[in-house]
């Protein structure tokens, strides 16, 4: 196999690969362009005119979806999935990957949409560095730009699978990319209603393309997932990278569950407390009236919303910054 099909060994090595580009067998170039990305471009005749970003690592002990893109990669490599679309492949963190971590001094998926400007530190510095790859290669007019940040969860779910789809002012939820999301196996999607400073927020705020965050499943070290079935993403995204996607089903979402974000939980001080137990699901329901947190100043989060679950609790995130996420069932009516 070609060695740049080995993206995922040079990163957790930390080496530069000697060659940048190398041709596949059947003509499809690959371009290393700096630590965890690489760059893969058919032959111009069998070019589709979509531009593909998967990326993985963001947060360094997320191994599924890595293995998941590892496996992508070896495969374009040896020749035996044909892309006819243009393909960037990004590992966020490489040094949280290396050491099996979230993240070394600060989560990257918090330092998008400028954040990194009022930040430091080689987080802050790999964020800009995400930024300015995302950025040129989404550069060519009239092209198709879809974008998907691979996750897995700190904890346990209710619903296995899901999506997080941005939010941007003047701009619809597209139906297709719901149906085409149901197809790889997401069982819900969390349609957001403001800006944020995740890497899916940029690319889809900034750059104009379909972008989501997917969560696949609960988080293990490298080797241990076999608990997260990846099988229906990995298929449509061959089917994708191909250019042999079945059509999606418009008019149905079959079954796809819908949320919309009630409330954002965010920890204000050391004094922040979530009352809810240290293994509480993704997706529980929490009853009105429930004290859910309490903050400084006798801030208090009380449950007044019908139907409401949470999802990502988890107090020990810096002050600032989001304790978890207060959804509600959403309809499709909003729905381009
Ligand atoms: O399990 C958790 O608490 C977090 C899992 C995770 O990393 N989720 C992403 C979601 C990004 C988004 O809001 O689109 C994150 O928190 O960065
Ligand atoms: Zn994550």
């Amino acid at each position: 196999m070609l060695a740049l099909g080995k993206l995922l060994e040079l990163t957790l090595a930390g080496r530069e690969p000697a060659e940048k580009t190398q041709l596949t067998v059947d003509g499809v170039r690959m371009r290393w362009l700096s630590e965890g990305a690489l760059e893969v471009r058919p032959p111009e005749a069998r070019d589709n005119g979509l531009d593909l970003l998967l990326s993985a690592g963001i947060h360094g002990n997320e191994t599924a979806p890595i293995e998941l893109l590892d496996r992508l990669l070896h495969d374009i490599a040896r020749g035996d999935l044909k892309p006819r679309a243009r393909i960037l492949f990004l590992f966020g963190n490489p040094e949280a990957m290396r050491r099996g971590e979230r993240f070394v001094e600060q989560d990257v998926n918090r330092l998008f949409n400028g954040r990194h400007e009022l930040s430091s530190g080689f987080e802050a510095l790999r964020a800009c560095e995400l930024e300015r790859l995302a950025a040129s290669f989404f550069n060519l007019p009239g092209r198709e730009r879809l974008h998907y940040d691979l996750h897995t969860a700190i904890r346990g779910s209710k619903i296995e699978q899901f999506a997080l789809y941005p939010w941007k002012d003047g701009r619809q939820h597209s139906r297709r990319e719901l149906a085409r999301l149901r197809a790889a196996g997401m069982e819900a999607v969390l349609l957001q209603n403001k800006p944020s400073i995740v890497f899916s927020a940029y690319t889809y705020d900034q750059l104009g393309a379909e972008s989501f965050t997917l969560e696949l499943g609960k988080a293990r070290p490298f080797g241990q997932n076999q608990g997260v079935n990846v099988e229906r993403l990995e298929t449509r995204l061959k089917h994708i990278i191909e250019g042999t996607e079945p059509a999606p089903e418009q008019d149905t979402l079959d079954g796809l569950k819908l949320f919309s974000v009630a409330r954002e939980i965010i920890k204000h001080s050391d004094s922040f407390h979530l009352h809810l137990p240290a293994d509480v699901e993704n997706f529980s329901e929490l009853e009105v009236g429930y004290l859910l947190a309490e903050d400084i100043a006798q801030t208090r989060w009380v449950i007044e919303e019908e139907g409401a679950r949470i999802i990502f609790p988890n107090p020990k995130v810096k002050n600032g910054l989001r304790a978890g996420i207060l959804i509600v069932p959403a309809s499709a009516d909003g729905l381009a």
